[in-house]
């Protein structure tokens, strides 16, 4: 079903018409967390359900490397304006998942659509310019440009980027011009303007991921993925990059990211998914999550450390002995057939 084209937030209209969000204006909407957590407090949680308000919709999305099956989604929905965690063992699919939704890569079947728009077959650059992106980790090339460069990458896909403007000096100045402002703000957000001439692969673990998050707030977005965001940064930086991705949700973004830690999937999301090989096993709120068996299975297997039950604990007793008296047999018996051929010399 297609969503409500006008979503609610502090959305402002973009040059070409379509919706954009307006991030460094600030909070317009009373607390963000609450109104997330309460249009999702009565959503069961159950693979596939509907959302109230869904920003993006996945439909029988699959994708296959060979003969793998990386990814396998029947059908997801996003909340808008919400904090999603998404999580699940490595090799999950989450990644691939990422890169689908975001344009970098093609499914084998299936759509998604943003905002009721179909984003299937569309460019990385078209998907963002709608106002999907996502983050990415600081290549070895993106590590030889300054932070500044960095940021101003993040900004393509806006109309100075296209080869018409670029004809006419004037307009590609006074875009280059706001995109420079739009990056110096944005590293005065995130603490790192006095780095704007280093190389970005001088920063620390921490700096890179909110560099990361900066550039890919260049192009505006309403919808922001992050990958890992929490990955290599160090104790004392988390909580101030736990609170920037709390404050995407303050401005009216919707963020999706993926997250080994529990303790930030809990301090964080507002809604939880959980892939395992390729599938959606289980969503719902956060304390749902470490409940549920299927997701335990898929992170410990099947034979964890929870206490094993009675009929278990005789199984593997029967299953010991009789281990051990067919190892007892075959000793037996080859001892019986050493003596045998002995006998016979
Ligand atoms: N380009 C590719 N070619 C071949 N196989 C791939 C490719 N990309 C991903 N895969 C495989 O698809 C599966 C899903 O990978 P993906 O990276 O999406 O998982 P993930 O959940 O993000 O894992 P992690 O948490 O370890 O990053 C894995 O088995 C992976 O090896």
């Amino acid at each position: 079903m297609p969503a409500d084209p006008a979503p609610h937030g502090a959305h402002a209209a973009r040059p070409d018409g379509t919706p954009g969000t307006t991030p460094l204006a600030g909070a317009t909407r009373a607390e963000p967390r609450r109104e997330a957590q309460a249009a999702l407090r009565d959503v069961p949680w159950e693979v596939g359900v509907a959302k109230p308000d869904p920003a993006i919709v996945v439909d029988h999305v699959t994708r296959t490397f060979g003969g793998l099956t990386a990814v396998s989604v029947d059908h997801l929905e996003i909340q808008r304006g919400g904090i999603t965690g998404l999580i699940g063992p490595n090799g999950a699919g989450k990644t691939t998942l990422f890169n689908l939704l975001t344009g970098f890569d093609q499914p084998n079947t299936g759509t998604w659509s943003f905002n009721g728009r179909e984003l299937g077959k569309l460019s990385p650059h078209q998907v963002a310019r709608l106002g999907v992106v996502r983050t990415f980790q600081l290549t070895k090339a993106l590590s030889r440009l300054t932070v500044l460069q960095n940021m101003l990458l993040g900004a393509q896909g806006q109309s100075g980027e296209s080869f018409l403007r670029a004809l006419v000096p004037g307009t590609w100045r006074a875009q280059e011009k706001a995109n420079t402002e739009r990056a110096m703000d944005l590293l005065r957000r995130f603490k790192l303007d006095a780095k704007k001439d280093d190389f970005a692969g001088s920063l620390s673990g921490g700096q890179r991921k909110l560099l990361e998050m900066a550039r890919a707030l260049m192009s505006e977005p309403q919808v922001v993925m992050l990958d890992e965001p929490m990955a290599g940064v160090n104790p004392a930086l988390t909580q101030s990059l736990l609170g920037h991705v709390k404050d995407l949700r303050e401005e009216g973004m919707t963020v999706i990211f993926v997250e080994h830690d529990m303790d930030v999937v809990r301090d964080i999301s507002d809604w939880v998914v959980v892939m395992a090989a390729g599938k959606v096993i289980a969503e719902g709120a956060p304390d749902s999550i470490s409940q549920n068996k299927a997701v335990v299975d898929a992170y410990l297997g099947a034979h964890h450390d929870a206490p094993l039950t009675e009929d278990e604990e005789d199984r593997f007793l029967a299953e010991d002995q009789a281990a051990a008296r067919a190892q007892r047999e075959d000793v037996i018996s080859s001892d019986q057939g050493r003596r045998t051929r002995r006998a016979g010399r």
